[in-house]
């Protein structure tokens, strides 16, 4: 099954983008896409590891690719970068064929897939000029440029073996925007990286896609995806299970609110007996570990966000005193479970 939302559903949502985001959503919707990735399917060893999917990346767009551990993620991405042939259907880079002219539809491609390698006993410099060497018309200007759009200028010409993980990440992502490519390419670039480190590298890909270079990441984290991407596709067993707008996709899934009162059992009476409010059991709530525990005598429960004020005056006109109440935001896993109707096709492996 695959849910598409509505551009109309989408305005929605986004209701007041800034000018620059409504320029930037006008020109992209106006373009072709970047990214054309048309029925695409990879059989290994009799085994179908992907089955027949289909999505597009606009111009200046930053596009998540969501999936679980093993749903097929990197698979995709190799076939996206020429890595491997598809079993079938096509990919479309700037309107050329990967399979059929590979070095006409890369030359719009930056990628970093698995761990670029860098030389720990080369400076951050001297690994991207070996780079800029390989490929023509790349001058100390444009790894200057690079190198200060992935904010390591002060530490380029430091050997990479004191980097941290962050920094030879990002060090990865400009060499691999060198050649100033349309489309940069970024399989599960957090991993490893430091609550910081998150938060630099989400700085620079929002202020590439807003200059309208597109990015499309992978990433088994639905947080994630939410706070960087504009869209996103859904993978789970080798299909894509839903592609639109992660704003959306988050609004329609079973969300859950949590209740602190001063007295829970009275709080949890009150509300089992609120026909507005479905008192979720811990396990049916799936919330994450860490929320249980940072309020460990919460009632998670289902209720629409308008009826929130008129249940709180009711526990408060019952002498039940409430603490707060917390609106959580859905788990990868509550999310497929709203998108596939309660049921997953499997995990991949
Ligand atoms: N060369 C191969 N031979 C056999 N099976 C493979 C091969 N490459 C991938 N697979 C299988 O295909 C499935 C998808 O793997 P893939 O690495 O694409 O997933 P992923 O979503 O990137 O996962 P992860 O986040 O763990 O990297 C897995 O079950 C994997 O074991």
């Amino acid at each position: 099954m695959q849910t598409n939302l509505t551009a109309g559903n989408i305005s929605a949502i986004n209701a007041n983008p800034s000018g620059t985001e409504r320029e930037r959503e006008t020109r992209a919707r106006q373009e072709p896409p970047v990214l054309s990735v048309e029925h695409l399917s990879k059989t290994i060893r009799g085994r179908k590891i992907i089955d027949d999917i289909s999505f597009d990346v606009r111009a200046g767009e930053i596009y998540g690719f969501l999936g679980p551990n093993g749903s097929g993620k990197t698979t995709t991405i190799r076939m996206l970068v020429d890595l491997i042939k598809p079993t079938s259907g096509r990919v479309l880079v700037c309107g050329e064929d990967v399979n059929k002219h590979p070095e006409r539809a890369l030359r719009h491609v930056g990628c970093i897939v698995e761990n670029p390698e860098m030389y720990g006993y080369l400076t951050g410099w001297e690994n991207l000029d070996l780079f800029a060497r390989m490929q023509e018309g790349i001058g100390e200007a444009r790894i200057e440029e690079v190198a200060r759009i992935v904010r390591l200028d002060e530490r380029i010409h430091d050997k990479v073996k004191t980097y941290s993980l962050g920094m030879r990440q990002r060090l990865g992502i400009a060499q691999a925007l060198l050649g100033a490519p349309k489309l940069l390419i970024l399989d599960e670039p957090t991993n490893g990286l430091d609550p910081k480190g998150i938060k630099e590298l989400r700085a620079f890909i929002a202020e590439l896609a807003a200059e309208g270079m597109s990015v499309f990441v992978s990433s088994h984290l639905l947080s994630e995806i939410q706070l960087l991407c504009d869209r996103v596709a859904i993978i789970d067993g080798g299909s894509v299970i839903a592609v639109g707008d992660v704003g959306e996709m988050i609004a329609q899934a079973e969300a859950h609110t949590l209740w602190l009162f001063e007295n829970p059992e009275a709080g949890r009476r009150l509300l089992a007996d609120d026909p507005r409010v479905d008192v979720a059991d811990r396990d049916r709530a799936l919330l994450d570990e860490s929320v249980l525990l940072a309020l460990p005598g919460a009632v998670p429960t289902r209720v629409r966000q308008k009826d929130i004020p008129d249940v709180v005056a009711r526990c408060a006109a019952a002498g039940v005193g409430v603490l707060a109440v917390q609106r959580v935001v859905p788990t990868l896993e509550s999310l497929f479970l709203t998108l596939t109707g309660g049921e997953r096709d499997g995990q991949g492996s």
